[in-house]
């Protein structure tokens, strides 16, 4: 304390210099009328790494060490404040340091029209490097994140799909099947809505693999999926595979009747189709059995409707396959 000058005005000014220093600020002052520098930006310089001699002597010096993106909303934020509508000046902006990168600055500034000092420019200029490095860690880190959420989501739905599809077809699983069968059970008893079960099974599907191979047969089974998909109404009815060459098809709002007559559209589907073999000698063809049935009121559960079905698919083996039967309603009760 005992260096302090006593002089008040003195003791004031080093209270401001200490001020400055502490808070990292750069005190300045343009002469608007010259658009000399008046006062100041010697840290900001030598923070810069410029020598004293290549300091700013006029305003023009400064902006043509701004980076040109920042020129503009520099002016502009003067012009703003010179006009009277901003309470002060505040911008910020990029300045060229002598090593060739570009370093953060903000400005906080005033008009003073004063009598003694005309028309000047006070204000305080001071880094943004901080910030700015802190901004840009957040927006990377921002942008991994998103990244990861996509990537998180993509992951998410290939689960879904792999705990619901079948793998050889892309059908869905018998255990997804039985849940949506059980569920469109449920709403159509409530609503009293109808609801009709295929039950498709390939015939003499041992012979294609003795025949052609296990490969082929794979191949086989993967037409026969396709075609019932092609066949029903997408996003309505449901397809699964739940056995080796067993499929099923759920059909909301379907009759007894038009269950039948998709079953007869599919058999015939397959009883053109021909498949060629995987050694690429032959064509396999096969053809198909289907148990339809609709929903009674003695069903209760989707298994129940299930087992109607498969009675009627039995039927069509029994009586030489390559047939559709359809579960009688009026047998319902046994
Ligand atoms: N290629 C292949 N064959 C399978 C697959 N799953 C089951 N199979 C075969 O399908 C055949 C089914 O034979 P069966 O149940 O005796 O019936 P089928 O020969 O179709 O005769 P019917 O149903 O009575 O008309 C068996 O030979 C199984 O090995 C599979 O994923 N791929």
């Amino acid at each position: 304390m005992s260096d302090f000058p006593v002089d008040e005005q003195d003791l004031y000014k080093k209270r401001l210099q200490l001020t400055l220093e502490a808070s990292g600020l750069d005190l300045w002052e343009n002469n608007l009328s010259t658009g000399e520098v008046v006062f100041g930006l010697t840290k900001i310089f030598a923070d810069l790494g410029y020598d004293k001699e290549e300091e700013a002597d006029e305003i023009g010096d400064i902006f043509a060490l701004m980076h040109p993106d920042d020129v503009a909303s520099v002016e502009q934020a003067i012009d703003e404040h010179i006009k009277g509508r901003t309470e002060r000046y505040y911008s910020e902006f990029r300045i060229l340091a002598k090593d060739g990168q570009w370093v953060w600055y903000a400005n906080y500034g005033k008009l003073i029209d004063d009598a003694v000092f005309g028309d000047r420019f006070i204000g305080v200029s001071f880094s943004l490097a901080d910030k700015k490095r802190h901004e840009e860690e957040l927006l990377a880190l921002n942008t991994r994140l998103t990244e990861q959420n996509a990537q998180l989501e993509r992951m998410n739905l290939e689960l879904h799909a792999l705990a619901t599809r079948d793998s050889l077809t892309g059908v869905y699983n018998r255990r997804h099947l039985m849940e949506i069968g059980e569920r469109e059970y449920q709403r159509s008893r409530r609503f009293a809505h109808p609801l009709t079960l295929l039950l498709i099974d390939i015939d003499f599907f041992k012979q294609v693999n003795d025949t052609w191979g296990h490969v082929t047969g794979d191949l086989v089974i993967r037409a026969v999926a396709e075609c019932c998909a092609q066949q029903v109404r997408e996003a309505i009815d449901t397809v699964g595979r739940i056995g080796g060459e067993e499929f099923a098809i759920v059909l909301l709002e379907t009759s007894l009747e038009a269950g039948l007559t998709l079953a007869e559209r599919i058999r015939q589907c397959i009883a053109d189709m021909t498949v060629a073999t995987y050694d690429g000698e032959g064509e396999a063809s096969v053809t198909l059995s289907i148990g339809v049935a609709q929903l009674t009121s003695t069903c209760r559960s989707f298994h129940d409707l299930m087992v109607l079905a498969d009675r009627a698919l039995y039927r069509a083996k029994h009586e030489g396959r390559n047939r559709i039967q359809g579960h009688d309603v009026s047998t319902s009760a046994s």
